[in-house]
């Protein structure tokens, strides 16, 4: 069977990228999504399991040293990493994934999977990824300003990235992000096996 495509989605803080996946999975129902492991408490209103699978940094450490996590990445005091089983499952059950993590995670999958779709998730404006961020109401002022500093970083890696998609509007950035994996499909399944036939016609 052909394995399905591996799509990260990533971005800095505050840009929508949660928000934009939450409209994905009620367009996209053919998509898989991976649910992170974070040692991060709870929001109000997240769920076990659903929004991430919350363990102590004990548990995701027994976790990193069983070889457990796909990748992982301490992100601004707490760690993030995304179940390896989960992703590699699916993907040889032939299911599109899409992960949604942060920059210095999503490198090292490109390390592992150079054939992923990575897409970076931009915001109309420096102004407007603050005003996002702040408007959420869920970071105390001390944490904003570590996640707006990590985002300036976080924006001179996008050239390592595929795509670079602007989250202007929810429902456009969703377009735009289902279109990429249209071609992607197209490039994978059709062009590739032309070229290689064409390839082998001429030798
Ligand atoms: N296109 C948009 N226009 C206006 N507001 C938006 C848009 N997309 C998301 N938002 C808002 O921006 C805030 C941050 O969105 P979200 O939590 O999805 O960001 P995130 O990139 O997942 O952040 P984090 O990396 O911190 O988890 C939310 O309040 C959300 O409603
Ligand atoms: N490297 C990874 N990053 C992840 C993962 N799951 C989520 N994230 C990213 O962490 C930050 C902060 O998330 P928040 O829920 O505390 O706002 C954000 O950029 C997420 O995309 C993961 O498995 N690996």
């Amino acid at each position: 069977m052909e394995k399905g495509l591996l799509i990260v989605l990533s971005g800095p803080s505050g840009v929508g990228k949660g928000t934009v996946c939450s409209a994905l999975r009620k367009r996209a129902t053919d998509l898989t999504y991976s649910i992170s492991v974070t040692t991060r408490k709870p929001r109000e209103g997240e769920v076990e399991g659903v929004n991430y699978f919350f363990r102590s940094r004990e548990q995701f450490e027994e976790m990193i040293r069983k070889g457990e996590l796909l990748e992982y990445a301490e992100y601004v005091g707490n760690y993030y990493g995304t179940p390896a089983n989960f992703v590699q499952q699916s993907l040889e059950a032939g299911k599109d994934v899409l992960l949604e993590i942060e920059v210095q995670g999503a490198l090292k999958v490109k390390e592992r999977f150079p054939d992923g779709i990575f897409v970076f998730l931009t915001p109309p404006s420096i102004s407007e990824l603050r005003n996002r961020i702040v408007g959420r109401g869920t970071e105390s002022k001390d944490t904003i300003d570590k996640r707006m500093d990590t985002a300036v970083e976080e924006l001179s890696l996008i050239k390592h990235y595929d795509y670079a998609v602007e989250n202007d509007q929810i429902d456009a950035a969703c377009e735009r992000i289902l279109s990429i994996i249209v071609a992607e499909h197209c490039r994978k399944e059709r062009v590739l096996p032309y070229l290689t036939k064409w390839i082998e016609e001429v030798r």
